[in-house]
């Protein structure tokens, strides 16, 4: 049976990226939020889920830091993966026509120098790769997103500006949660 790990978002996103990085014999399973990757572990849907803990820039994932506690599973590893975000819009899109930003909260907080500088609308995601496909299925040349270039490849967008993180070393800490305490009952 091919062991499963449960992410948030869809491919492209940091969290499948550190899916493939840190657990590269498991078959990525996606999810809509962090509370889900939990409930897939609990429910043994996934033998283990993939989370983001804590960045270099933003700090502490505050959803994440608050769940942890509240369910019972427990961190078996702990993985840094370096982030790059590029701006990313419709193919043929020009940063000029660009009026509204959109992304995850924590990848918006990594590029705040960069956004100040750009000095356009800035729109939530539920995660970066999600704000990404939507775009990619969309039709306005006017948006572009923070994303990976795993994405961009993914989604078919073009990099419109490179690295808008705030800091060349920018990295995020993934934690590898299971349920329960004990590590040999992994499927
Ligand atoms: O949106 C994504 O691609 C995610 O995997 C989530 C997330 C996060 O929540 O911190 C993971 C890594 C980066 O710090 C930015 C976003």
């Amino acid at each position: 049976m091919t062991k499963l790990v449960a992410y948030q978002g869809c491919p492209g996103a940091f969290g499948h990226e550190a899916c493939l990085t840190f657990l590269p014999d498991r078959e990525p399973v996606s999810q809509l939020g962090f509370a889900q990757v939990i409930e897939a572990v609990l429910d043994k849907r996934t033998g283990l889920g993939m989370l983001p803990l804590r960045n270099s820039i933003a700090g502490m994932v505050r959803e994440v830091e608050s769940l942890l506690p509240a369910r019972p599973v427990t961190i078996i590893s702990r993985h840094w993966l370096p982030i790059r975000l590029h701006l990313l819009g419709r193919r043929g899109a020009r940063i000029e026509q660009i009026h509204s930003i959109v992304s995850h909260e924590m990848a918006l907080a990594q590029c705040g120098i960069s956004l100040a500088r750009l000095d356009r609308t800035i729109l939530t995601a539920p995660n970066t790769a999600a704000a990404a496909k939507a775009l990619a299925e969309g039709r306005d040349e006017g948006i572009a997103v923070l994303a990976s270039e795993a994405a961009a490849a993914l989604y078919g967008l073009s990099i419109l500006q490179r690295d808008m993180q705030d800091k060349p070393d920018n990295r995020t800490e993934f934690v590898i949660v299971a349920a329960g305490e004990r590590q040999d009952e992994l499927q």
